[in-house]
């Protein structure tokens, strides 16, 4: 076991109170997790303050305490290491008690508003397909190679984090992918990654509620370029407006990839339908099973980070070629006898839902209809629930409002919130059924021969969360559970 001098090395104390050459059992930042020997990291939170659970972690026999402030009586026997900020220590130290693994490793963070997993699991599936052992940290799940490990956080805490980039190590992975969202470069969640490169996919409406403004939203993604050392590469996406902006400080090697404007990675659109894409990327002309633009976009990253990693272009686009991405995004089921074709979809930001109502009415042929179950977070940004009920009635022939997870929130006040958002001619064309699973199952009946239905918000979720109790729930099943009984 390292002793807590080694796992110190990386950090720079203001004052240290008892023996450093003790010998450490694990980090943790959460008391009701301490055992014996650990070291318990007190961090400031959004609900509380680990510094109130110091004397908590040591009852449970932490050895040491890692903290910001001083507590007024120290313990016998304990250390005490006063730092300037606890959650980057929390990094820092993860990565010398697992051993650096991120310094064999070639990580790639992908970052952004819309697009992250996808990016993610494309990059993760096509490096494992050219034969690499990799690992991927995603909102849908954790991969050390090919074992699933259960995903909390689009992007784990420090430690998580660390520990999982040893597994990734030992089991003899060169490559990791991961998300990295706003939350967690705020919190510190990626201190201590050595990032090889780092991919920017756009940047639009969502976690105000915890951002507040749009400017502290954009500050935060580009603190993750900015943190990017020399040797590493920063892919942006020359299209979306903050783009350059994100690369403006990083002293990592900046490249860029577009539809529209010159760019290191070009790409032009050629074909675009409900089977697919065909877009010329870097002067080679490909088709892809990815649905519509926003994926173009997705490829292109994928594309460009594969390069910069060293592979070869026409390897990466053959592989490329025949993935499908991750699980609830675009997803296509299709009615037997009918014919309607259902979409699940993880949408659940207005941006992300207005690209995807924009991708099936630009693929959708005259005769079809589209049908949009939707709903919206509970104890999540308030101001998306009208933007999301209008982009949704203005692009759908027939939308359901109904719930997505309320969580704590009363779901018909969260019903009333996307409501406010419909002129009185929306309305007429628009039902409220709070129910998820007959929200389903009524756009399932409304719709002819031939229509769409989409089903926004879930995706991959496999649960309902409703007063902080989680039932199971699959869109997915539900979609093709219904097709089942009507076509019976
Ligand atoms: C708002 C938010 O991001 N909260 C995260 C944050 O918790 P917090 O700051 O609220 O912690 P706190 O409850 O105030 O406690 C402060 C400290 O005291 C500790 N504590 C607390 C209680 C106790 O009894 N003992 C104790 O030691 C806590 O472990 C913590 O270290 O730090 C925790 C540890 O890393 C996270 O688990 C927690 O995620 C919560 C559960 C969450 O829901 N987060 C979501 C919003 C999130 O992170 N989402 C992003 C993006 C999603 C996307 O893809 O769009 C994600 O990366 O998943
Ligand atoms: N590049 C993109 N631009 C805009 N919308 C996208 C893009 N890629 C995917 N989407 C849409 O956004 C939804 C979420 O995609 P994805 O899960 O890949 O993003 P994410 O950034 O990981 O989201 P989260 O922050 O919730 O984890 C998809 O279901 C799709 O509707
Ligand atoms: N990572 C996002 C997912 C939202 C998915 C949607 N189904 C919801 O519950 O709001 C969040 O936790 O805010
Ligand atoms: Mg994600």
């Amino acid at each position: 076991m390292p002793t807590l001098k080694d796992i110190l090395v990386n950090i720079d104390p203001s004052q240290v109170k008892g023996s450093a050459t003790i010998e450490v059992n694990g980090l943790c930042i959460d008391s009701r997790k301490v055992t014996a020997g650990f070291v318990f990291i007190a961090i400031k939170g959004t609900l509380s303050d680990g510094h109130g659970f110091i004397e908590k972690a040591i009852t449970d026999r932490a050895v040491a305490i890692v903290c910001e402030t001083m507590p007024a009586t120290l313990a016998e026997g304990v250390t005490y290491i006063k730092v300037k900020d606890s959650a980057a220590a929390a990094g820092l130290m993860a990565d010398a008690f697992y051993g650096f693994p991120s310094s064999e490793l070639k990580i790639v963070g992908i970052t952004g508003t819309n697009g992250k997993t996808t990016t993610a699991t494309l990059l993760y599936q096509l490096f494992e397909k050219l034969g690499y052992k990799c690992g991927l940290l995603s909102t849908v799940q954790n991969h050390i190679h090919k074992q699933v490990v259960v995903a909390t956080h689009t992007t784990p805490d420090a430690i998580s984090i660390h520990a999982l980039l040893r597994q990734m190590v030992d089991a003899g992975c060169t490559h990791a992918f991961m998300e990295v969202s706003s939350h967690a470069v705020h919190q510190q969640r990626i201190a201590g990654i050595r990032f090889a490169g780092g991919v920017f996919t756009n940047i639009t409406h969502d976690h105000l509620d915890y951002h507040k403004t749009f400017d502290e939203y954009i500050r935060v993604k580009k603190a993750f370029f900015d943190g990017l050392s020399a040797e590493a590469f920063a892919i942006t996406n020359a299209d979306d407006k903050r783009g350059t902006v994100m690369l403006q400080n990083t002293k990592a090697e900046k490249l860029s990839y577009s539809l529209r404007m010159p760019a290191s990675i070009k790409g032009k659109v050629l074909e675009n339908s409900l089977t697919g894409l065909v877009m010329n990327v870097d002067g080679i002309e490909a088709h892809f099973s990815m649905i519509g633009i926003f994926n173009a976009y997705n490829l292109l990253a994928v594309y460009g980070a594969a390069k910069q990693l060293g592979e070869d272009k026409m390897q990466i686009l053959e592989v490329l070629s025949a993935l499908r991405g991750a699980q609830g995004r675009f997803e296509t089921y299709m009615s037997k006898v009918d014919k309607v074709l259902g979409i699940v979809d993880y949408a659940h930001t207005p941006d992300a839902l207005i690209n995807v109502l924009a991708t099936i009415n630009q693929l959708r042929t005259n005769g079809q209809r589209l049908i949009t179950v939707v709903g919206c977070g509970g104890d999540r940004d308030k101001t998306k629930r009208p933007i999301m009920a209008e982009a949704a009635c203005e692009h759908s022939d027939k939308t359901i409002l109904t719930s997505d997870n309320p969580r704590s929130e009363d779901p018909e006040a969260i019903l009333d919130d996307m409501e406010s958002g419909l002129s009185t001619a929306m309305k007429r064309k628009c039902l409220r059924i709070t129910d998820r699973r007959e929200a389903i199952k009524v756009a399932c009946s409304l719709a002819m021969a031939g229509d769409i239905i989409l089903i926004a918000g879930k995706g991959h979720e496999t649960y309902h969360e409703i007063s902080g109790v989680k039932h199971h729930f699959d869109d997915r099943e539900e979609l093709t559970q219904t097709f089942e009984t009507l076509s019976k």
